[in-house]
């Protein structure tokens, strides 16, 4: 049984490095899991799981930060992503927005596929290139997709898992709410913290 941790950035995993003793790097191989940083965004994420992501591999954890539509859900609270939309992957025609599969090429939508028991809220994730913030976008997105959460790479993670048909789970803390941007609300720290507390336990349990 061997997983592939997946997170965009090595700071969003700082605790799990500490905890695991891994060396610096942005591709760890040990004896149970490995540990791949893609950096930021899809396209840095599809490029690095094309190079690394394998059948030697059971199952693929994307771990990071996201922001929250959804204001009832605290920061730094822990979800299971369960879905992931390309959200921008399309075409507009005048107001309306059709997706790649209204255009007939594809799929824009991809879930996690696992019977591990995760045990966390489940949560409708949209993943951007542009992270949100302006009220009108986001009224568009909610109208048109009523995400929870949205990211920069979690779909991309759930499209190349997909394509290797390998387990996939997404697990992501709420850093931020989806906002005109104000990084100073941003409470990155304890979201991190939290996030490292649950991906060390449930890393630590599985070997
Ligand atoms: O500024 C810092 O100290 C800092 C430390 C660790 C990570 C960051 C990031 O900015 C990580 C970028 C990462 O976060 C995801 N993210 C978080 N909030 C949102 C959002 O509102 N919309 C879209 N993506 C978000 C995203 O997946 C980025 O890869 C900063």
């Amino acid at each position: 049984m061997k997983t592939l941790v997946v997170a965009a950035t090595k700071a969003e995993l700082t605790f799990f490095y500490q905890h695991f003793n891994l060396p610096e790097g942005d591709f760890i191989e040990s004896k149970n899991f490995d540990l791949l940083i893609t950096g930021v965004g899809m396209v840095a994420t599809a490029f690095a799981l094309g190079k690394h992501l394998s059948h030697k591999y059971d199952l693929v954890v994307n771990f990071g930060i996201a922001g929250a539509f959804d204001r009832n859900i605290a920061l730094g609270t822990v979800l299971n992503i369960s879905e992931d939309t390309f959200a921008e992957l399309g075409a507009e025609n005048g107001d309306e927005f059709l997706t790649i599969t209204d255009l007939g090429f594809g799929e824009n939508h991809y879930t996690a596929k696992t019977q591990r028991k995760v045990g966390l809220p489940l949560a409708k994730g949209i993943t951007m290139n542009c992270v949100t913030g302006s009220e009108k976008s986001i009224q568009n997105l909610i109208e048109r997709l009523n995400p929870t959460t949205e990211s920069m790479e979690g779909a991309a993670v759930f499209y190349a898992a997909k394509q290797l048909n390998i387990d996939c789970l997404q697990i992501r803390s709420v850093s931020n709410y989806v906002e005109p941007r104000n990084k100073d609300n941003w409470k990155i720290g304890p979201a991190i913290k939290n996030l490292n507390d649950w991906a060390i336990s449930f890393i630590g349990e599985m070997n």
